[in-house]
């Protein structure tokens, strides 16, 4: 019944379905949600790979806030891109950047992820395109994985030179375990599809987006005889002391990050990367 009344609130945007941006103006973060199941769909539109920038990041945490008051049924994360989920943080922000913007910019990335590790209701990632770094620690973040063949995925960030926080790590470890962990995140391994799921960090593979999305929702069907506040209640038993972590340490991670990227070598390797980003295509 309150979920009925509290998306009556949520302005139509076509038969069956309701559309939704916190600021107004869709932008960089689109919601939609379906009038039927109550499930939003969260698509990521920042053309041309979703890298994570402050924007991005304020729009998705401020759905995401929305979504939570709103008694959302469920969550599916995916990209606007059948190329790319997301190419994880902007190396813009951690590139010659100011102190102001990549304090603000952190704190936006530890709040997006504090919200979707601990969102409520379930969620899934769609993972329709390819998922390094960041886009990788959003779909670790969900709690079920659904990805198209022949993508890539994976924690890559030692092979630009920078250390995973222990927040990253710990949404890896918790689905694949620390010894796979150690060596996916020592090697900044990006794992196919199919290796993704052999080791279970994805949990299904899809043709296309259509069958990723089709595969996202039979998900929440799992869930139809459980009771909403059982099963909100044991992942939050589960998930709460990898939240916790960081929710207790936000100060000294930011430092830490900031202290980090402003190495000279760091620096150096991350001007690199770009530049090699700049002349590679994938295909
Ligand atoms: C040190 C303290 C702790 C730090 C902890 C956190 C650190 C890092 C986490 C991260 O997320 S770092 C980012 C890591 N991301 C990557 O390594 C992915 C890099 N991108 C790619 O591999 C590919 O772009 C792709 C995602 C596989 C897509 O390939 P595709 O061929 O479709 O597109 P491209 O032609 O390569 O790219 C288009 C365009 O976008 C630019 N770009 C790509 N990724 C990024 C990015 N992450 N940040 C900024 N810009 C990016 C790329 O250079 C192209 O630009 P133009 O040449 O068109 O100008």
């Amino acid at each position: 019944m309150f979920l009925r009344s509290a998306l009556s609130l949520w302005p139509l945007a076509r038969n069956g379905t309701r559309s939704y941006s916190s600021t107004g103006v869709t932008k960089l973060v689109a919601v939609t949600v379906d009038d039927q199941t109550g499930i939003a769909t969260v698509n990521l539109q920042r053309p041309p790979v979703n890298s994570l920038n402050l924007e991005l990041l304020t729009e998705l945490s401020s759905s995401l806030t929305d979504l939570e008051k709103n008694k959302s049924r469920g969550i599916i994360l995916k990209s606007y891109s059948d190329a790319v989920f997301s190419a994880g943080i902007d190396i813009l922000e951690m590139y010659k950047c100011e102190e102001e913007r990549v304090t603000l910019f952190w704190s936006a990335l530890q709040e997006v992820w504090i919200k979707l590790y601990g969102h409520f209701a379930p969620t899934v990632a769609c993972i329709n395109g390819h998922a390094p770094a960041g886009g990788c620690l959003l779909a670790l973040s969900c709690e079920y994985r659904v990805m198209v063949k022949e993508k890539t995925i994976g924690l890559n960030e030692t092979k630009l030179g920078i250390v995973a926080p222990q927040w990253f790590i710990a949404s890896l470890v918790n689905i694949i375990g620390q010894r796979q962990s150690e060596v996916a995140l020592t090697t900044g391994k990006m794992f196919t599809t199919e290796e993704a799921l052999r080791i279970g960090l994805v949990d299904e593979m899809a043709e296309n987006t259509e069958d990723a999305f089709s595969k996202s929702l039979e998900f929440f069907k799992k869930f139809k005889n459980i009771s909403p506040f059982a099963r909100a209640q044991t992942k939050a038993f589960i998930r709460e002391s990898t939240i916790q972590a960081l929710v207790k340490n936000r100060e000294k991670d930011l430092k830490m990050f900031i202290n980090e990227i402003r190495k000279e070598n760091v620096q150096k390797g991350l001007g690199q990367y770009l530049e090699s980003l700049k002349k590679r295509k994938v295909s």
